[in-house]
């Protein structure tokens, strides 16, 4: 049964804030908090793609932080026996994405610049292109690959927002974005207001929020079970 999960989503604004505060007041560093997101987007693809539906996953990493928390969750995916290929076409030279490129190089993770050709032979596809920080028309080399994550049969698993989407106003009336509809979404720390408009499975990654902190958003956390770094809930961000 459904019942409400009162105030639930966080807006952009508020997005960023709770992001400083978990840095500041909450004492974590960005590479915990992007570790902490990648894990759970891996957990959440464990979950809806199990081994035995195919290994081959494709990771589609914008150039800020939700495209860390795809290459977290790659390297994740590959310790539990997937095979994971990174589309990251505008790779940052900050010292934290450059570490998680290593890291993957390290276990023979493969990168391309194919997105096309990697998509025709994945099972699965994981968009962490952008983010609560994405805004305006979207620039190249992104919209054919935004219009391919829309026509492709594979499913395909959005990090924190479907890519494209308004963070505030959801899916955009034009461009490659519009009539895009991931199958699964893995909202981080709380789901944001897009969600009234998602219509797939709907994951929660923030097990690591303390009471002060989810309080003064007025987030309603649901419970995890067990050693669990996501819970599902409704599309709309609902408590199942
Ligand atoms: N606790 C948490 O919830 C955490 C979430 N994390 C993840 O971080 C993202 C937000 O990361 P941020 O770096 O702020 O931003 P994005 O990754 O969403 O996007 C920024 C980059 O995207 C480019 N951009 C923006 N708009 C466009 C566009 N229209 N076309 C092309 N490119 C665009 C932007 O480029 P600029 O040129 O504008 O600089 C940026 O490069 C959050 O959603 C979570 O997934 C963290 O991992 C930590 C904790
Ligand atoms: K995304």
């Amino acid at each position: 049964m459904l019942c409400a999960y009162s105030h639930q989503t966080l807006s952009a604004k508020n997005a960023i804030a709770l992001d400083k505060d978990l840095m500041s007041i909450g004492a974590f560093s960005i590479d915990q908090l992007m570790e902490l997101a990648g894990l759970s987007v891996s957990q959440a693809v464990y979950r809806l793609h199990p081994l035995g539906k195919g290994k081959r996953i494709l990771i589609a990493c914008g150039p800020g932080n939700n495209g860390g928390d795809g290459l977290v969750a790659a390297r994740h995916l590959s310790h539990y026996g997937y095979q994971p290929i990174i589309y990251y076409p505008k790779q940052s030279k900050n010292e934290l994405y450059q570490r998680l490129v290593t890291q993957l190089k390290n276990l023979d993770v493969p990168f391309t610049e194919d997105f096309q050709s990697a998509l025709r032979e994945s099972h699965h596809v994981v968009d962490a292109i952008f983010g609560f920080s994405f805004s305006g028309d979207v620039r190249e080399p992104f919209p054919s690959v935004i219009e391919a994550l829309k026509t492709t049969s594979l499913p395909v698993t959005s990090v924190d927002a479907p890519s494209s989407w308004d963070i505030e106003e959801g899916p955009p009336k034009s461009g490659p974005g519009k009539d895009f509809h991931p199958t699964a979404l893995v909202s981080l720390t709380a789901p944001k207001p897009l969600v009234k408009w998602f219509k797939g499975r709907h994951f929660l990654g923030g097990r690591f929020l303390s009471p002060e902190i989810a309080g003064k958003y007025n987030l309603d956390l649901p419970e995890y079970s067990g050693i669990d770094q996501i819970v599902e809930l409704g599309p709309s961000g609902q408590k199942l």
